[in-house]
């Protein structure tokens, strides 16, 4: 019985991350805490009458998540991906701080929004679930393989209709929101585009599958590639040169996006869900991934430069939301309340000190140092925040979910609107 309740209480940690906190004198309970994050599902709208269904179905109780409308949270054990609900893209899955993210962008009825870093598309999914029959969404991100995961998405649930997505460089991407989205496209003799299938012509074939067997990183100067687009993107009717039309900066202000989303990437932390990743990818990544500061000074140079370019691509009034998926600082309580002295020396040397250092690098740094750079930038309160189980970041209205108080996944979000000046 004993052992029982011993086992029950024991964090369910992979052995190799256990054995590395007992070599480096750490307490794995610090780790307990986030194993009751539950997992969130959103529902798509127009499915709200079929709860008491989904719920028998999936045999689990969805429970209301009260601060973010359309959100439920499940036993972070419960399987959905079996359920209809889930096969016929009712319900997709998506953590509750994520869709924060979206909705501090206050998407409205027509906006042009853009997703720089929008693999593999949970947040473009609800981006386009938000906007309706109206305005469009760019998708773009550097990894292929990441992208054409987004179009899966986007088809499985059916909300690919107003959608395109370049696989491209987000620090150089300049193309602008194509504006002939509303009804049925129509195209000239001279048109490139026609529907979209997936059936793409030889010629662009090759040039493919020439970039994949050099293995070819995507530089700036290469055109983004278009991977797919829907009926009503306002993509099919215009010849390539109009697609890939470029401006003047000056000009993104009255023609650019009226809202972008920088999710951008970053190194994973101690959250337990990276951590259990790490137990297949091997220790040496943890190392090498996380705690490399060579690597992190770089991750901030590029974090630096997609906020910049996204700002670019932003129209005057228009708003832009910063997202990083960091979350360690709540780390340090816990530690203080289950560790002895001599583990919260060992705990500094080899934890805290190192990733609270690179959290705040990779966001209130960033933001610090963005701010700095652009003066028609101005950081917005978020207001739908005032019921989220969040804290504020050490910048002044920015924010962060911290896994253990949040139960979320974690995340940082700053909102900046473009002033004309
Ligand atoms: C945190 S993930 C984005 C998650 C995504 N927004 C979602 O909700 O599913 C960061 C993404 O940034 C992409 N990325 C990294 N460098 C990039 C770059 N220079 N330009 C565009 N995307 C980039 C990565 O491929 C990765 O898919």
């Amino acid at each position: 019985m004993e052992e029982e309740e011993e086992a029950a209480s024991k964090p369910a940690l992979p052995d190799a991350f256990l054995d590395f906190l007992k070599e480096n004198g750490l307490d794995p309970s610090i780790y307990s805490e986030s194993q009751s994050t539950p997992r969130y599902i959103r529902l798509k709208p127009g499915f709200e009458d079929r709860i008491e269904e989904i719920e028998a179905e999936i045999k689990c109780k969805l429970e209301e998540v009260e601060w973010l409308p359309g959100f439920y949270a499940l036993p972070p054990d419960v399987q959905i991906a079996n359920s209809n609900a889930y096969r016929e893209g009712k319900i997709y899955g998506i953590d509750a701080a994520s869709g924060a993210a979206v909705s501090a962008l206050s998407i409205s009825a027509g906006d042009h929004v853009l997703d720089l870093c929008a693999a593999p598309g949970a947040k473009l999914c609800m981006i386009s679930d938000l906007l309706g029959n109206s305005g469009s969404v760019t998708g773009v991100d550097v990894s292929s393989h990441r992208l054409a995961a987004c179009r899966t998405m986007l088809q499985k649930y059916a909300l690919g209709n107003r959608c395109r997505l370049f696989v491209a460089d987000g620090t150089t991407f300049s193309l602008v929101p194509t504006r002939n989205y509303a009804g049925e496209s129509t195209w000239e003799e001279n048109a490139t585009f026609k529907e979209w299938t997936s059936r793409r012509p030889w010629k662009e074939r090759k040039e493919a599958a020439r970039v994949r067997k050099n293995g070819a990183v995507r530089s700036g100067n290469q055109l983004p590639e278009l991977i797919y687009y829907g009926r009503h993107s306002g993509v099919a009717g215009l010849t390539k040169s109009e697609l890939y039309q470029t401006f003047r900066d000056s000009e993104y202000l009255s023609c650019g996006y009226d809202k972008v989303l920088v999710d951008a990437e970053c190194t994973h932390d101690g959250s337990i869900k990276h951590v259990q990743k790490f137990e297949q990818w091997g220790w040496e990544t943890l190392q090498r991934r996380v705690l490399d500061a060579e690597r992190s000074d770089s991750l901030t140079v590029l974090q630096l430069k997609l906020l910049t370019n996204g700002f670019r691509l932003l129209k005057s009034g228009g708003i832009l939301v910063y997202s990083t998926c960091r979350c360690l600082l709540l780390f340090a309580p816990l530690t203080f309340r289950t560790l002895r002295m001599k583990d919260i020396r060992l705990y500094f040397a080899n934890f805290r000190f190192l990733l609270i250092s690179l959290t705040v690098a990779q966001n209130e740094d960033v933001v610090k140092q963005f701010l700095e750079g652009n003066p028609c930038a101005e950081l917005q309160v978020i207001d739908a925040a005032e019921n989220w189980p969040c804290k504020n970041g050490r910048v002044p209205d920015t924010l962060r979910f911290d896994p253990v108080t949040s139960k979320t996944s974690g995340l940082f979000v700053a909102k900046f609107s473009k002033l004309t000046i």
